[in-house]
């Protein structure tokens, strides 16, 4: 009998493909930079297991180009916005993800960022490697503390639970959440269920953590931001969408917030020229959440698994519905 093929759409860690490779013939796409969208239909015809990125659209078209022998998506990260589930549903594929063994990671980075936005770092380490340190500064880069302060946590699952553990541990800060229900875990750490106008208005900071969905698409935009406080450090490391990219310049530009720290944007990469980049309070990471060496191995590991019981017929690990 021949073995099954799965297509890897990047390098992933070798535990991923090792395991894979012990029942199918993989063909992991050698680029860095994601494959051109007419050279993964031509790759995925006639496979029956797809390892995806994040980038990577998969939808009917992709689908269908793969054929009656294709059993599985499995995406190579939590959030799942680029894969049509309903399409996938209704040709019988099965789709995963990878949740929790990230969460951490993620959570630190959000974190990360907002520390560094809030005390301006990147723009204080620019100014030393620009040589511009001159003498010690009464009034230089003065920014917001966190000890006592409110976060507000937009999608209070497992990484917005995991940051407002870290802020609500590390600082003391009160911690608001909107959510479609109350979160038995959030409310169990004293954390507030609020509507999304209470939240942005008396939260210090606001950390972004919800999925991209049709109803998140640009969910916070100018009349949002007008809502909050001046002082206040917007970190998104969901995705970019969540936020209206050109108000939040906007925002940042005419004071309405004090500074934001992303690891996600619309789009990615995003040049250089680009308005956010060029914005003294604004942080931007190249969507690094993820990337430690151990979320990165165990993604790699736990999309595996995913294929391998999609390829054997059998329920998926992480399905995603
Ligand atoms: N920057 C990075 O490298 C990474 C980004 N992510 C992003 O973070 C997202 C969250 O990941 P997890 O916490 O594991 O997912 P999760 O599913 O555990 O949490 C998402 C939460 O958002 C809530 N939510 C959904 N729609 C909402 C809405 N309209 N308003 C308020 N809350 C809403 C859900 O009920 C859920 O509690 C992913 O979907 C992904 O887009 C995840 C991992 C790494
Ligand atoms: O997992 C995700 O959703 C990411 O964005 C990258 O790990």
């Amino acid at each position: 009998m021949s073995r099954p093929k799965v297509l890897v759409t990047r390098k992933i860690p070798k535990v991923g493909i090792e395991m894979l490779q012990r029942v199918a013939d993989v063909d992991v796409w050698p680029g860095e930079m994601p494959p051109p969208r007419d050279e993964l239909l031509k790759r995925v015809a006639g496979c029956n297991g797809l390892l995806s990125m994040l980038s990577d659209g998969v939808d009917g078209e992709l689908l269908d180009r793969a054929g009656s022998g294709f059993k599985v998506v499995s995406n190579y990260a939590v959030g799942y916005n680029n894969i049509d589930v309903s399409a996938a549903q209704e040709r019988g594929v099965a789709v995963g993800n990878t949740p929790d063994v990230l969460t951490d990671s993620t959570a630190d980075l959000a974190v990360t960022l907002l520390l560094a936005a809030a005390r301006r770092l990147p723009a204080a380490i620019e100014n030393v490697k620009q040589g511009e340190w001159k003498t010690w500064e009464p009034m230089g880069f003065l920014g917001v503390d966190l000890r006592g302060k409110t976060v507000g946590i937009l999608g209070m699952g497992r990484i917005g639970l995991a940051v407002a553990q870290r802020l609500q541990g590390g600082w003391g800060m009160k911690v608001l959440y909107t959510a479609r229900t109350a979160k038995p875990d959030a409310d169990q750490m004293g954390a507030k269920h609020v509507q999304l106008t209470e939240m942005l208005q008396q939260s210090d900071f606001v950390s972004v953590h919800c999925p991209l969905t049709d109803q998140t698409r640009n969910l916070l935009d100018e009349t949002k931001f007008a809502l909050m406080q001046p002082h206040a450090v917007l970190v998104n490391t969901a995705r970019g969408d969540v936020i209206d990219q050109e108000a939040l310049a906007d925002a940042l530009e005419g004071g309405k917030i004090f500074a934001a720290g992303l690891d996600v944007t619309t789009p990615e990469p995003l040049p250089p020229t680009h308005r956010l980049v060029q914005l003294e309070n604004c942080t931007i990471a190249p969507h690094i959440g993820s990337a430690s060496v151990q979320s990165r191995d165990d993604m790699a590991r736990l999309a595996a698994e995913n294929i391998l019981a999609g390829l054997a017929g059998k329920p998926l690990p992480n399905p995603v519905s």
